[in-house]
């Protein structure tokens, strides 16, 4: 993938196994978002493909993607900041419903019904992550580890095959960190397959099935959490020096 002169994924090459949590890290400008961005349909990557499922999914659009069981959160939290921790979760699931604004406009009974259980199916999520005690509240006024786990949950509304969290622990305290992680291993223990960045290496260390180091757009190490901590080529791309160097 290029923007410009600036080859932000180079070669890469990478496969996530179902009901894995995989995670992508790498020093700062590695490409790590990108990879979400061309997974998630954001951007239409210059060269290569990416498959999902059985699909062919790069150059999709983004609801597309999204249709086909995939849902990301992003690195800064963005929320309807006015909207109730429910409303969110609700808007979420407005991917997988029939009827649309027409239908709500008309206030036509199936509408009615996928309201019910929209609000019905948000109060599970938000209990899912722990946020349901304060899910009348106006999302500007959670705190920040609440906003972090209401936008896995208006994720986890779109019922996703693949969840793409981008840096969920950025921000959170270590009980905060703590919780996440056990959040991140019960979403895995439903069945669905979790793609994570992070900059946490006890947390990535903790909780991930397997590792995948970029540096520079490309994969410069991939395996279990142990092999990867103790890789020559990823301690000198974190420390910026020759690993063997004294
Ligand atoms: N839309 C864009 N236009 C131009 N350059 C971009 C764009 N998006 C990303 N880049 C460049 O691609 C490279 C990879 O950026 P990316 O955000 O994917 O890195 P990252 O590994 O996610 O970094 P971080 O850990 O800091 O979030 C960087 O050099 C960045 O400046």
């Amino acid at each position: 993938m290029r923007f410009g002169g600036v080859v932000a994924i180079n070669g890469l090459d990478l496969t996530i196994n179902q009901g894995e949590i995989f995670a992508l890290i790498g020093p700062n400008g590695a490409g790590k978002t990108t990879v979400f961005n061309v997974v998630t349909g954001v951007y239409r990557p210059t060269e290569g493909s990416v498959g999902f499922s059985g699909h062919r999914i790069d150059g999709k659009k983004r609801f597309a993607v999204t249709k086909l069981g995939v849902a990301r959160t992003f690195q800064n939290v963005r929320l309807f900041h006015n909207m109730t921790a429910r409303e969110n979760v609700m808007v979420g699931a407005d991917a997988h419903h029939r009827t649309g604004f027409v239908g709500a406009a008309l206030g036509l009974p199936w509408h009615r019904r996928e309201e019910r259980d929209g609000r019905a199916k948000a109060k599970e999520l938000l209990d899912f992550v722990g946020v349901s005690h304060r899910m009348e509240e106006s999302a500007k006024n959670l705190p920040y580890g609440d906003q972090r786990r209401l936008e896995i949950a208006r994720a986890l509304a779109t019922d996703p095959k693949l969840l793409l969290l981008d840096e969920p622990a950025a921000g959170m305290n270590p009980a905060e960190k703590i919780e996440l992680q056990d959040l991140i291993k019960r979403i895995r223990d439903t069945g669905r397959t979790v793609l994570l960045i992070e900059h946490d290496m006890s947390l990535v260390m903790g909780i991930s099935d397997r590792i995948a180091v970029l540096d520079f757009g490309q994969k410069i190490a991939e395996g279990l959490p142990a092999e990867v901590q103790n890789n020559a080529r990823v301690i000198e791309a974190y420390l910026g020096a020759p690993a063997d160097a004294s």
